[in-house]
């Protein structure tokens, strides 16, 4: 069990032999997305207290008012990755298409590739409610020495190399996976370092905890609506507790720690659901199942699903594995 009182730095280059690529390269990046973080802490912490709340006045390539947070965030992890010259190309929530990051050398001699949600859970920035950085990275498929393609973005899940998020609540965590089980780093402010505190994090097998906005509800898959009523019925450890922050990251990490299951479904109003096959679902995937969780669309394994676009959406169910397994029964069940 690694020491608990571990730095993210220390713990980063610790466990740098347990990763297959040991070129430093990935623990180089990783530790540009720890300072980046920190940049993007500093912001929200005061998010109220300097203009750094309210819509940006632009929307972004899905339609959404850009907030300020959002432009910040994503000009924040973007530069701080573009300076450390340790990836290739960088592909935002924020950017309408994906950005070639050529190496000092002119010659694109880097081979790794960031997904990115800048700041998730936009909705909740004004109102002090935690938000949160989604990250997920691959290796080119393309040759080393050419610049990137849509083709090393477009990849399935299940290639990932490293994912992770950055939760900014009541306290600031990074959580993050390199393959080889999930870990949680809280910073202490007063030091500006990323501590080890939660070592190997692992869904409960089983959760009393369910997360879906049932605002949508008339609009949901029979399945899912015959699920919810499930969670809702009087009967064994049920009825089971709602809980809704309306930021994924946030969400995710309760109940990851608590069991429990997050839904975005697809909807008539939403047909491919609302979130982001790229830079939200594959990377909470890969998080879900290095902690012995479950993710999928309903049906397909969420990180088996081939992407097509940069922004695509995929309906999104997630957590604890009986619960999403459960939820899985009630849409074989309930096919309309
Ligand atoms: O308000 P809704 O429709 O319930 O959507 C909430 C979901 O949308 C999101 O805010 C989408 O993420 P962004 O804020 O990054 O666009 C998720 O974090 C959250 O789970
Ligand atoms: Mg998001
Ligand atoms: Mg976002």
């Amino acid at each position: 069990m690694p020491n608990k009182k571990q730095t993210l730095g220390e713990f980063i280059i610790e466990n740098q032999s347990s990763f297959k690529y040991t070129s430093g390269e990935l623990s180089r990046l990783i530790n540009s997305i720890r300072l980046a973080a920190k940049v993007v802490n500093h912001e929200v912490n005061k998010a109220g207290l300097v203009d750094i709340i309210g819509a940006a006045g632009d929307t972004n390539i899905q339609g959404e008012d850009q907030q300020k947070l959002d432009v910040y965030a994503n000009d924040k992890f973007i530069q701080t990755m573009t300076k450390r010259n340790i990836v290739c190309g960088i592909a935002s929530e924020e950017e309408d298409d994906f950005i070639t990051i050529n190496s000092q050398d002119e010659n694109h001699q880097n081979k790794y590739v960031v997904l990115i949600d800048p700041l998730d859970g936009s909705s909740n920035i004004d109102v002090n409610v935690s938000v949160g950085t989604i990250f997920s990275i691959y290796r080119r498929v393309t040759p080393v020495g050419t610049p990137v393609t849509m083709e090393d973005f477009l990849q399935k899940g299940n290639q990932q190399v490293a994912a992770g998020y950055v939760v900014y609540g009541t306290s600031t965590m990074l959580v993050y996976t390199t393959g080889d089980g999930v870990n949680g780093f809280t910073l202490n402010p007063a030091i500006g370092s990323f501590y080890l505190s939660h070592p190997n994090m692992q869904f409960p097998e089983d959760g009393t905890i369910y997360s879906v906005n049932e605002g949508n509800y008339v609009h949901f898959p029979l399945g899912i609506k015959k699920y919810i009523k499930y969670c809702q019925e009087e009967k064994d450890n049920r009825p089971y507790t709602s809980r809704y922050i309306g930021s994924l990251v946030s969400d995710f990490h309760r109940n990851m720690i608590k069991g429990g299951i997050y839904m975005y479904p697809k909807s008539y109003k939403a047909p491919n659901g609302k979130l982001r096959l790229l830079y939200e679902c594959n990377p909470m995937a890969f998080l879900a199942e290095q902690a012995n969780g479950k993710a999928s669309d309903g049906y397909t394994r969420i990180m088996d699903i081939k992407p097509t676009e940069l922004h695509q959406r995929v309906p999104f169910i997630c957590g604890s594995k009986n619960m999403v397994e459960k939820a899985e029964e009630f849409m074989r069940d309930n096919v309309e």
